[in-house]
């Protein structure tokens, strides 16, 4: 293949003009700064770098789901609005366009995303666009679309253009041969979805461009997500957000897995706040590159219970959905993240109690069941 040759003739070149001191034989190719895409000749036409005092310039690809607004939230708040940078192949609604930069960007048109990074001189991205697991399994050959050419697509303008980039993974990237619980971080990994194939996929180009490129490649592992002010985009653990909204507006909820289905889960600003810590912590600080990160672990009668003490009228009822049991069956319980913890510092603020009160004090607690009827 043309790429694989300009590649190993480029490597080959630098091995023996750098001198870097790599061997031959063993190879610390971190030396090695050559792209897959990108033959040596114009490699230092993209070594143009900007001061390390300078903010980071990010980009958020599929920004319009349930995590990137916050994310892009986030990170205006500390590098400034106009140094991040949301996009997705959605029309954004008016208050997230006029909260800051906004673009259109399809992560399958290579040339499209290369433009964007260099136009806007991008330094970090945050790679966002998925299908998750549930809509992944009712369109196999969109989710390996969007989830694997499209991660490639990143993966190699990342590389091509010395950014930092983050691909978050999921619980999901487990299944029903790994340890369940706990899950550590190294492990069997063998998920039965696209989209836990996709993700394990995507743990892996990750630290190979690591290892292989020099890639600032960073990964986490989130559990399942609950957000007041963004709705899930079709995955197995939606069921834990849709509760809140169900019992203000009607007092009863319907749940699509089994009552004793144990999960693990997060609260919003935990897993945004885990984002960034990973993405500032200095590089000696991670020995790995994918860490699994844990804040809590329930199962609906839990939730049900929990968010009972706010809302007692509320009616819950169980309509087993197979597709998503199964999937719930297969992944992790419980999640350790004692790797995270111990080497950049992770440390969750939201146990079960304070994520439903915090649930209930964004959604309006006035508006609840009693006023709704
Ligand atoms: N939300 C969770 O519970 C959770 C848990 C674990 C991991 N994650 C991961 O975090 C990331 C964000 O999750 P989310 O919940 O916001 O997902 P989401 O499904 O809500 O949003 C994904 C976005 O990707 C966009 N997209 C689809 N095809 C695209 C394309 N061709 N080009 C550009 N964008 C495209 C969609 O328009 C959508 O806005 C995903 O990678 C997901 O796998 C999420
Ligand atoms: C867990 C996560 O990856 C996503 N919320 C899903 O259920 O598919």
């Amino acid at each position: 293949m043309p790429i694989v040759k300009t590649v190993s003739r480029a490597v080959s070149q630098l091995l023996q003009s750098s001198g870097c001191g790599c061997g031959i034989s063993i190879v610390p190719v971190r030396c090695i700064g050559v792209s897959p895409r990108q033959v040596a000749s114009d490699a230092s036409f993209h070594s143009v770098s900007f001061s390390e005092s300078d903010h980071p310039r990010v980009l958020i690809t599929g920004g319009l789901g349930q995590l990137g607004v916050g994310l892009a939230k986030l990170l205006r708040k500390r590098f400034g609005k106009n140094n991040v940078i949301l996009s997705d192949i959605r029309k954004p609604a008016d208050n997230v366009f006029y909260s800051g930069p906004f673009i259109y960007a399809d992560i399958l048109d290579y040339k499209n995303l290369r433009e964007i990074v260099v136009n806007n001189r991008i330094t970090w991205l945050f790679h966002y666009s998925a299908l998750l697991s549930a809509v992944g399994e009712a369109n196999v050959p969109l989710a390996r679309a969007v989830n694997i050419t499209g991660l490639h697509n990143v993966l190699d303008i990342a590389a091509e253009h010395n950014l930092r980039l983050f691909v978050p993974s999921t619980i999901g990237a487990f299944g029903p041969t790994s340890p369940r619980d706990p899950t550590p971080d190294l492990c069997i990994q063998r998920p039965r979805t696209i989209y836990g194939v996709s993700k394990v996929h995507a743990e892996l180009m990750g630290e190979y461009y690591h290892y292989r490129y020099g890639l600032d490649f960073r990964c986490l592992r989130y559990p399942g997500i609950i957000s007041a002010d963004s709705q899930p985009g079709g995955g197995t653990t939606d069921y834990a957000v849709q509760i809140f909204h169900d019992a203000i507006k009607t007092g009863k909820f319907q749940c699509n897995l089994k009552p004793d289905t144990r999960l693990p889960m997060m609260y919003i600003d935990d897993c945004l706040k885990a984002t960034l810590e990973v993405m500032e912590a200095p590089a000696e600080a991670l020995s790995m590159r994918t860490y699994n990160i844990s804040a809590m672990s329930f199962t609906p009668e839990e939730l049900a219970q929990e968010v009972q003490k706010h809302v007692p009228e509320l009616l819950v009822t169980y309509n087993v959905d197979e597709v998503r049991q199964a999937i719930a069956d297969s992944w992790p319980m419980n999640f350790d993240d004692r790797n995270a913890r111990r080497d950049w510092g992770w440390k969750h603020d939201y146990d079960l109690p304070e994520l439903v009160t915090t649930m209930f004090s964004f959604l309006g607690s006035d508006s609840r069941i009693a006023q709704a009827n």
